[in-house]
């Protein structure tokens, strides 16, 4: 407990702990700023025949990225301007010193510059990392996981929405960032308890109004949305949404981020499955085509910022659904705040100023976490590297404030 002391301390001393940055030696930010982004640049810099002109723009970066100081855009970029007015203080110095989230960030956005994906020219539109999300969906794992889906057909239909839940939470431990891009570093052993499990208040939430529209903001493709993409399904054939809204990436990041062309990719590998698989793809595709699936993305949603500064258009659009499912590592950073937040931070404080109910899927695969319960966070402790090896995960649900109360029914779907 005494961690959770002294870090309390701090909160009221200072009113908020410490936005991470990747200044530490030997902590998990800098560990991604020093050594996996620039094995990141390695990869690409071989999964492509790029010209000379992208491969010096690579090795650049990877030598300002490690030796270097954040400089800007290009004249030539179409949003030079905003990146300057968004990271003004940081540019010119270390990348170390700047706000992990924002580095990050702003490190995908030098990366799709150096290979010419946004200017003009033969490079433009071609997804760096494309060859290890198509790599990945011809994987054999994927084909088992489509396979296992025969083995749910018989369940009990509350059983089967467990296990797609669950499916759906532990797909975002495939993510290609975490684990290499060509998926490489294999996490340890899954904790199948969860730190937090706030399912039952997940369900009793999709029970109050089977007329409602579920937003959901994805993260990674591949292993990680097809299970998604499944339970989309679930929610529309058994009535817990009648709509479901599902927000992607309007271009790469992160490595495996799912953009509208990974949407259809995953769409393509779930039809031509045969089985249970090919049948939900064959649903969700014809759910696309009448609406009841509606893809949309926004630009925000590449932005280095948290959550709590999401523009109107965005903030009035998620208003508008009953639940907001956010998947993924990422999206929790930016919905509680990319802080070294005390464990035991309730989440439904952090969430407070986010339109609508609200519901988190993750893998801990970072340094973030509230909402623990202090006896859990005990036993925890005494564990490995448990809030950034993707071992272990949650669900936490907040319901809007004033909305009805949050009795579960008995479930049947
Ligand atoms: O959002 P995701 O896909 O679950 O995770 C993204 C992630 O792997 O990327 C970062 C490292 O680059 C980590 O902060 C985080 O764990």
């Amino acid at each position: 407990m005494g961690e959770t002391r002294a870090t309390s301390q701090a909160v009221r001393d200072s009113g908020l702990p410490p936005v991470i940055t990747c200044r530490e030696p030997g902590s998990f930010a800098r560990g991604v700023m020093a050594e996996r982004h620039p094995a990141l640049i390695k990869q690409v810099r071989e999964a492509f025949p790029y010209g000379p002109r992208q491969l010096r723009a690579l090795d650049a970066l990877l030598h300002e990225v490690v030796h270097g100081v954040v400089e800007p855009l290009g004249f030539g970029s179409p949003d030079r301007e905003l990146w300057l007015a968004r990271g003004r203080e940081h540019f010119g110095r270390p990348w170390f010193d700047a706000p992990f989230l924002w580095a990050e960030s702003y490190f995908y956005r030098r990366l799709l510059e150096a290979v010419g994906y946004v200017d003009e020219g033969p490079w433009q539109g071609v997804d760096p990392f494309a060859p290890f999300k198509r790599a990945e969906l011809r994987g054999g794992t994927v084909e088992e996981e489509l396979r296992a889906l025969d083995d749910l057909v018989g369940l009990p239909a509350a059983e089967r929405a467990t296990a797609l839940l669950r499916a759906s939470l532990w797909g975002n431990r495939a993510d290609l960032g975490f684990r290499g891009p060509a998926g490489e570093t294999v996490p340890g052993e899954a904790d199948p308890g969860l730190v937090a499990d706030d399912s039952e208040s997940l369900w009793a939430l999709l029970a109050q109004d089977p007329a409602v529209t579920v937003a959901v903001i994805a993260d990674n493709t591949g292993r990680e949305l097809i299970p998604d993409l499944v339970l989309i399904d679930h929610l529309l054939e058994h009535g817990h949404a009648d709509r479901v809204v599902l927000h992607v990436k309007p271009g790469p990041y992160y490595v495996s981020d799912a953009t509208t062309a990974d949407v259809v990719d995953c769409l393509r590998r779930l039809g031509r499955a045969p089985g249970e698989a090919g049948r939900i793809g064959g649903r969700v595709w014809q759910a696309m085509s009448t609406g009841r699936l509606d893809v949309r993305t926004h630009a925000f949603f590449c932005a280095p910022y948290p959550y709590e500064r999401m523009p109107e258009d965005l903030r009035a659009e998620l208003g508008t659904a009953g639940l907001t499912i956010l998947k993924g590592d990422l999206n929790y950073r930016r919905l509680v705040g990319d802080r070294l937040w005390p464990a035991t931070t309730p989440f439904a404080d952090l969430t407070a100023y986010f339109p609508g109910s609200v519901a988190a899927l993750r893998t801990l695969k970072s340094d973030v976490v509230v909402g623990l319960d202090p006896q859990t966070l005990e036993g925890l402790r005494s564990g490995r590297a448990w809030r950034t090896s993707g071992t272990h995960a949650l669900i936490q649900v907040r319901a809007q404030p004033g909305g009805p109360a949050l009795s579960a029914p008995p479930r049947t779907g």
